[in-house]
């Protein structure tokens, strides 16, 4: 985080989970404005659930989660979205009989975010803009998933494992996006991402999640460099 951008989300001692389960312990880390964040861990440590539970789906037993420095624990899904926070699962959940225009439109808030600016982003969706969401390609959906959370217009994006599934040219593709909506529009992100490779390129700032804690936290390019570290936590030999 850079020592002038201001403090967009903060988490203190962040406990949460499903039912009784309780799946993050004790997490606590900071977002600044602008950030790009790559979340990091093995299989089931808790990377969904910390995105879950930013956007209110989960049961939050303790600390707290700071939105812009107002405790946004209480707050639900549709509120935490209104606040500020966009969602893009790792389901993609399009509208399967809307179009692909009519996808974008639905959500779309008061912004800088437009449709214009989204098909900019994304030229394939302009191609496609009159299919329906049943008739797109895995990659095509996933592109719309994220420009439909961009049309609401967030401060924050939260991307869940944006590609899985996807051809490598596609996740070439979407990867580039990804990057250019921090590097050039400013968003700030939070991508979970199970390849360390993929991941480090999508953000510039990494943390490793061990058993719902926060393990680790560096520059992507320092992570990059560390395969101890990676060995350690994420049973990968180095990240090139
Ligand atoms: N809806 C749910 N109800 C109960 N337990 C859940 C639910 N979703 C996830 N879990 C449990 O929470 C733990 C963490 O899961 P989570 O999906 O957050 O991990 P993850 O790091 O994202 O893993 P993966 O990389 O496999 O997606 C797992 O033990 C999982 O079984």
């Amino acid at each position: 985080m850079s020592a002038s951008a201001p403090v967009l989300l903060q988490l203190e001692h962040v406990r949460a989970g499903y039912g009784d389960a309780m799946v993050l312990d004790d997490l606590s880390f900071c977002l600044g404005a602008g950030d790009s964040l790559a979340v990091l861990g093995r299989n089931g440590v808790g990377k969904t659930t910390l995105l879950e539970t930013l956007m209110g789906n989960t049961r939050q037993t303790a600390g707290r989660l700071l939105w812009q420095g107002r405790d946004i624990a209480r707050l639900d899904a549709c509120q935490r979205s209104r606040a500020g926070l966009g969602w893009v699962p790792q389901e993609r959940e399009v509208f399967a009989s809307l179009t692909v225009e009519e996808n974008l439109t639905v959500v779309a808030c008061r912004g800088p975010w437009t449709l214009d600016r989204v098909y900019g982003l994304f030229p394939r969706l302009r191609e496609r803009r009159g299919n329906l969401g049943n008739e797109l390609s895995g990659g095509e959906q996933q592109m719309l998933a994220v420009g439909r959370a961009l049309m609401t217009n967030p401060r924050l994006l939260l991307l869940d494992e944006p590609m899985e599934g996807l051809a490598p040219i596609v996740v070439e593709e979407l990867g580039a996006a990804i990057i250019a909506l921090h590097t050039q529009e400013g968003m700030t992100t939070i991508v979970v991402e199970q390849h360390p490779v993929i991941a480090l390129a999508m953000a510039s700032t990494a943390m490793i999640l061990d058993r719902g804690r926060v393990v680790h936290r560096s520059s992507s390019e320092e992570l990059r460099a560390s395969p101890e570290i990676l060995d350690r936590w994420l049973n990968v030999a180095a990240a090139e």
